[in-house]
């Protein structure tokens, strides 16, 4: 236990999937998982844990913002050994030409923060995703001709912002937005273990396309098909 997970040593798995939403936790675990079973209540965080054709996995929502993924993401990678974890969650579009359920694997995310300075002593504006898990995501979508898209994720922590964040985009060169990588690839290159960011395109921003919150709650099958196939290939790639 630790103080924002109540999931006992042992229940969480080596792979973890990681939604910001609880609620999106649920519906995936019922819907792809084995025996899924709920390891964490504390604060509403849903967390369960199962198998995927044999292989143990978790998925444990985050929260929103790179704070609240920040104490997730510890606390599983330091007190629970976590290995793997797989953001999964949605983005918005700052490419007029990236579609409404487009899956996007984030290269790398920029953030605006501190985060990277406290944690690591170092004042990084872009942290990378862990490139054998950004490559073996590549690779298993291949495998299942799931089409994505990669690039660089915009890691905001400010969801309604008064600057031009279209002006920003196009400095840094970002081309989607969410809001939780920057924190997870710090923590993940602060205590040696691996992390990727996949999402979903649930808006755009140049062009206005939404989706509904209902459908980002209920209908990302594919990324976490993908994102559950990745974790088949590196178990057996442990073999
Ligand atoms: O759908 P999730 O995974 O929560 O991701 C995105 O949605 C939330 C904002 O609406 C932020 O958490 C952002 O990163
Ligand atoms: O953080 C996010 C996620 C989806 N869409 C946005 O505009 N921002």
């Amino acid at each position: 236990m630790t103080i924002h997970i109540s999931a006992k040593p042992g229940e969480i798995a080596d792979f973890v999937l990681m939604p910001g939403d609880p609620i999106r936790a649920k519906v995936m675990a019922d819907k792809f998982l084995q025996n899924p079973v709920l390891v964490n209540t504390t604060r509403g965080m849903a967390m369960y844990t199962g198998t995927y054709k044999g292989v143990p996995v978790t998925i444990a929502a985050s929260g929103m913002g790179n704070g609240s993924m920040g104490i997730y993401s510890y606390e599983l990678f330091q007190d629970y050994g976590v290995q793997n974890i797989i953001r999964v969650g949605t983005a918005g579009a700052y490419n007029p030409n990236y579609k409404n359920y487009a899956i996007f694997n984030s290269r790398d995310s920029f953030g605006e923060s501190a985060y990277p300075k406290i944690v690591l002593g170092e004042d990084k504006e872009i942290i990378e995703a862990t490139p054998k898990l950004f490559e073996a995501i590549e690779v298993t979508a291949r495998d299942l001709n799931i089409p994505t898209i990669t690039g660089r994720a915009h890691s905001s922590d400010v969801f309604y912002r008064g600057d031009d964040q279209m002006a920003l985009a196009k400095t840094k060169g970002l081309d989607v937005v969410e809001m939780e990588t920057y924190s997870l690839f710090t923590n993940a290159q602060k205590l040696h273990r691996n992390a990727a960011g996949l999402f979903t395109i649930s808006d755009n921003l140049v062009t206005g396309e939404k989706t509904t919150p209902e459908e980002r709650q209920n209908k990302f099958d594919e990324m976490f098909r993908l994102a559950l196939e990745t974790g088949v290939r590196l178990n057996q790639a442990k073999k």
